[in-house]
């Protein structure tokens, strides 16, 4: 049962996917998320938690089963078309946090909105301009100016680069906010400043979120805890 409104914000049923070459299937037979709900995943290293989010983010195709998001049907879509809707409503901070270290922090957040004109409305609505919602993003993450007048991303430290790649998914108010292990690279305290910072974030834009991690001290945080788990049979479940 979804308590967070009468549309769910995502759902997965009978959902089935397998790497080429290999016997093992993720099966998820029914995980609904709600708008605006939080929503800690986790489960054993190679469970299926990355290869679920390529699914709900449109990045990977599965081989049965019915994955709905905000009402659309991914399967139905073209991949132009779902590549246009993982722009408009999808946010992604990856695990390898996938900037460009010859940007600067700014500019990396501006791209989060760089295929979607309906992000960019959104983030000038929030932050009068694009830029100006980057920068407001990033100091909301806890990054200070001197750190943003810095040339290349890449000559910051990983908690820095782990705030520049929430900030470019969270630009524009994505509706499902998708984030891969963000901090496991992060010391505890950083780790905790982060996710404080990130919640924060997504209540203001009403986002949706569902956070991949190992770390079980953090799913108290959360407002719902969903495992995968890894049967005998290489069958991965939700
Ligand atoms: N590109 C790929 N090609 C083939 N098999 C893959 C690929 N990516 C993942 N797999 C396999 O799919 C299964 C699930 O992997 P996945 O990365 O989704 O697990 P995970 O739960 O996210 O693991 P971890 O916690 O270690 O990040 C594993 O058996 C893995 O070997």
């Amino acid at each position: 049962m979804i308590p967070w409104g009468a549309v769910p914000l995502l759902t997965c049923r009978d959902l089935r996917f397998s790497w080429p070459r290999t016997n093992a299937t993720l099966t998820i037979r029914d995980f609904q998320v709600g708008q605006g709900e939080r929503v800690f995943l986790c489960g054993p290293s190679g469970s299926g938690k990355s290869t679920l989010l390529g699914l709900i983010g449109g990045v990977l195709q599965p081989q049965g089963g019915e994955l709905v998001v905000l009402e659309q049907s991914l399967s139905v879509l073209t991949p132009a078309r779902r590549d246009r809707f993982r722009a408009d409503f999808l946010g992604f901070i990856f695990q390898q946090f996938n900037l460009l270290p010859f940007l600067d922090p700014v500019e990396n957040v501006m791209l989060g909105c760089a295929f979607s004109p309906l992000r960019k409305v959104r983030a000038m609505a929030s932050g009068g301009t694009v830029r100006d919602e980057a920068l407001r993003l990033l100091v909301a993450l806890g990054l200070d100016a001197r750190i943003l007048e810095r040339r290349g991303t890449g000559q910051l430290s990983v908690g820095q680069q782990q705030r520049v790649a929430a900030a470019r998914a969270l630009i524009g108010g994505p509706d499902l906010v998708l984030a891969d292990e963000p901090t496991s690279a992060l010391d505890a305290a950083t780790r905790d400043g982060f996710l404080r910072l990130l919640l924060a974030e997504c209540a203001r834009h009403g986002a949706g979120l569902i956070f991949v991690s190992h770390d079980m001290a953090l799913a108290s945080q959360f407002d719902r805890v969903v495992a995968l788990e890894t049967s005998p049979s290489r069958q991965m479940e939700a």
